[in-house]
């Protein structure tokens, strides 16, 4: 056992010895407990296996794996993990490590299948597997309108789109999505950025063009003026796309994650993140075809669509006051219906389940000329 701290304090008249160092671990005995343990892991997995199959079960015989799908139990389950964590994991890492086994759990239906704005490599792939977990089956499209479209079609289960970034605001051409779209808002998660420059040959000097998405251009403007303020920059349909392009030029680099460089054979120019803000992280929304009960942490997203008079947005934001429902987020777009008509993008504490939320979203439907609620979800997990 290690020596309580007071035993080394000095005392007056007495020499001070040396706490004795702990004895170095033997390192066959530590690696016999870890083979231990690992079995005891291993078999409980399986059983935990086991048991999510008999969850299946229960559930009846079901069309598809995404009828099998429960995000609020999986927030649950995660939230569990976070309570429970005393360390010396992180509950980032913990979390990490859960949201694999429930993703194999749930594939031994059936994979589910999940869109992204490709190609491999981007930050939304990167989303999709912290969400979603290995065992689910990625479809890179080409744009954010085909996530919606194969979403709404049925060739994807669920998509998941960027909506927002901490440094540049808000992913516009998503939110005009949901101006028409059907599709319901299932699940949001957040991911660090980390730009990197990255190149066939990894050497600054060589550099005359660089290829990226125009939103990490942005979010990199400040390294790239005082680095390289000479370069071409040329904007891509995605960074991914970017380190395509990139490997096949040694004058030619690419802005991208560092997946992009695993996948297109690029070496890191510079070793550390190129961008701005070292917490840039975006916030992705995860789109299907329905809304799921409330996990007890929720946010819920509505669209109002108000003209234009005079205390039209005081009357749309009144009700939520009214009944303690707290806003997270609001953002205006314009309609596409009407001139000067507005589209209103509201985000709120809660679920459309809870009383709260139903009584003002039912005051609201006296006073606004429309509203859309495009999702109640769980807020997301570490
Ligand atoms: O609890 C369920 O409904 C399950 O299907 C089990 C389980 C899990 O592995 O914990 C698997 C998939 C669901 O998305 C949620 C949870």
């Amino acid at each position: 056992m290690a020596p309580k701290k007071s035993a080394n304090r000095t005392r007056p008249g007495k020499v001070e010895v040396p706490a004795a160092k702990p004895a170095r671990p033997d390192l066959a005995q530590v690696r016999e407990r870890i083979d231990a343990i690992d079995r005891q892991i291993q078999a409980l997995i399986a059983e935990r296996a086991q048991y999510a199959l008999q969850v299946g079960k229960a559930k009846g015989k079901l069309a598809a794996a995404v009828d099998y799908y429960r995000p609020e139990r999986e927030a649950q389950v995660l939230r569990m993990v976070v309570d429970r964590n005393e360390g010396p994991l992180s509950d980032e890492v913990l979390v990490h490590v859960f949201r694999e086994i429930m993703s194999a759990c749930l594939a031994q239906q059936e994979p589910l299948k999940i869109g992204y704005l490709g190609p491999e490599g981007t930050f939304s792939q990167q989303a999709v597997l912290k969400h979603f977990g290995r065992s689910a089956h990625g479809l890179p499209l080409a744009s954010i309108e085909e996530v919606f479209q194969e979403v709404e079609n049925g060739n994807a289960d669920f998509g998941v789109v960027p909506v927002e970034n901490s440094g540049q605001g808000t992913i516009q051409v998503t939110l005009d999505m949901f101006l028409t779209s059907s599709l319901k808002i299932c699940g949001e998660t957040e991911l660090r950025v980390h730009q990197f420059l990255l190149s066939r040959s990894g050497r600054i000097e060589d550099i005359e063009r660089i290829y990226a998405h125009p939103q990490s251009f942005a979010q990199t403007a400040g390294w790239l003026r005082a680095n390289l303020p000479k370069v071409e920059k040329i904007p891509v349909s995605s960074n991914a796309e970017g380190a395509r392009r990139a490997r096949n030029a040694d004058d030619a680099a690419a802005i991208a994650g560092e997946s992009a460089g695993h996948v297109y054979g690029l070496k890191k120019v510079i070793t550390r993140p190129i961008q701005d803000d070292a917490d840039n992280t975006t916030r992705f929304l995860v789109i299907g075809r329905q809304i799921f009960p409330a996990s007890g942490h929720d946010r819920t997203s509505v669209l109002v669509f108000i003209r234009d008079k005079p205390g039209a947005l005081f009357d749309v934001l009144s009700p939520f006051a009214r009944h303690g429902i707290s806003m997270n987020r609001i953002e205006s777009r314009p309609s596409h219906q009407a001139k000067w008509e507005y589209g209103f993008f509201i985000d709120l504490a809660g679920h459309v389940e809870e009383p709260a939320m139903k009584a003002a979203l039912a005051e609201l439907e006296g006073h606004s000329a429309q509203i859309k609620v495009l999702g109640s979800y769980p807020v997301a997990v570490p």
